[in-house]
């Protein structure tokens, strides 16, 4: 398959920072002595370019982090990557992360690219002080002087309006919200070209939510890097992402860029994501979808969504939808759509 490149204007052709291309990884698990596949991640392609914020969402168990784990190539069994390639692009040098080695990989994870993980505040050694977490992981990646180190760290936490005291502190003696500031400011001290955060404000009360999303978006706007950023909240994409894909069952079902996707959502599940968002002054009761999301052990033929789907036709228990362009930057997985193969 060809690389997919993403046009910002007629005659210029912008090489993606990522590119995924019909990504496949499953848990294999054994139940009874059987191996039992469960399908997190199924066919998934999608590119995200220089200094674009790229939203994925989906509800609970769709296989949203299972995608980001995959694509930064932190995969454990019993994950495991089934096919498909992805491919960053980092100051015009390809690295196809299943062909890294280990060590090729934790470098590039420091220097280029930075994964901020669910529960990411974990990282902060309990027992001892947040300056002794900055020089663990990042002062052997930049390759700098102590003093001219320490400089760094401290200029880096001012900009986004931390205390450098915050590097003599015990974690336990910071609220969530600046232990998350915290853990995002070690994160992003290596100046990283590519930032991947999995839900990275869940836990945290809505003003310090805010916080963090202003403060993520301020780094992303500043180091003018790109940003793959996972949330179930449709509100927080609204404000944060430029582009956003849906994920159902493991497969992205639409994509368009954020106004149009909160405008003119086309699949039926995206409609019903963006119609259950609340909105002030509107008391009417919100429909919700009968049904529930499938087992990915064992999902529904055809168009995993059809069990749930208003606009279910005979073919889309039958046949699985392609994702199709439907205009510039926005496409679509469904039959009722696109129209039925004849
Ligand atoms: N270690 C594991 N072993 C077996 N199955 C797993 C494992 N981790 C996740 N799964 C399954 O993979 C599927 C996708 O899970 P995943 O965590 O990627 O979804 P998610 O969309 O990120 O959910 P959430 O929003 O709740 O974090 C689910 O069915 C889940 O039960």
């Amino acid at each position: 398959m060809q690389t997919e490149a993403l046009l910002r204007s007629p005659d210029i052709v912008v090489e993606p920072t990522l590119t995924v291309e019909r990504l496949k990884a499953y848990y294999t698990t054994k139940a009874f002595g059987i191996d039992r596949d469960i399908r997190a991640v199924d066919d998934i392609s999608l590119t995200v370019a220089k200094g674009e914020v790229y939203g994925v969402a989906g509800e609970s168990s769709s296989g949203k982090t299972s995608l980001i784990k995959t694509i930064v190539g932190a995969i454990r069994p019993p994950l495991h990557v089934v096919g498909g390639t992805v491919r960053f692009n980092f100051g015009g040098q390809t690295y196809d992360i299943y062909d890294l080695k280990p060590d090729e990989l934790q470098a590039i994870r420091w220097r280029h690219l930075s994964y901020i993980m669910q529960g990411s505040m974990n990282v902060l050694n309990p027992v001892r002080r947040i300056k002794h977490s900055f020089y663990d992981f990042a002062f052997p990646h930049m390759g700098l002087g102590r003093a001219t180190f320490w400089d760094r760290v401290r200029d880096h936490l001012r900009k986004l309006d931390l205390d450098p005291g915050v590097l003599d502190s015990y974690p336990h003696q910071l609220s969530g919200g600046m232990r998350q500031r915290t853990t995002i400011a070690l994160a992003t001290v290596c100046t990283p070209e590519f930032i991947v955060a999995d839900e990275p404000t869940t836990a945290l009360d809505v003003i310090v939510q805010r916080d963090v999303l202003t403060m993520l978006r301020d780094i992303q706007r500043d180091l003018g890097s790109s940003f793959l950023f996972v949330t179930h909240d449709m509100s927080v994409h609204a404000t944060v992402s430029d582009r956003v894909g849906i994920v159902y069952a493991g497969r992205l079902v639409e994509e368009a860029d954020t106004p149009t996707l909160f405008r003119s959502a086309r699949h039926p599940y995206t409609q019903h994501l963006v119609a259950s968002l609340p909105k002030i002054g509107d008391t009417t009761r919100r429909a919700s979808l009968s049904g529930r999301p499938p087992s990915l052990a064992d999902p529904p033929p055809g168009c995993r969504f059809h069990p749930r789907c208003p606009l279910a036709m005979d073919v889309c228990s039958k046949e699985v939808p392609p994702l199709v362009s439907i205009a510039p930057r926005h496409r679509v997985a469904c039959f009722a759509v696109t129209g039925a193969p004849s």
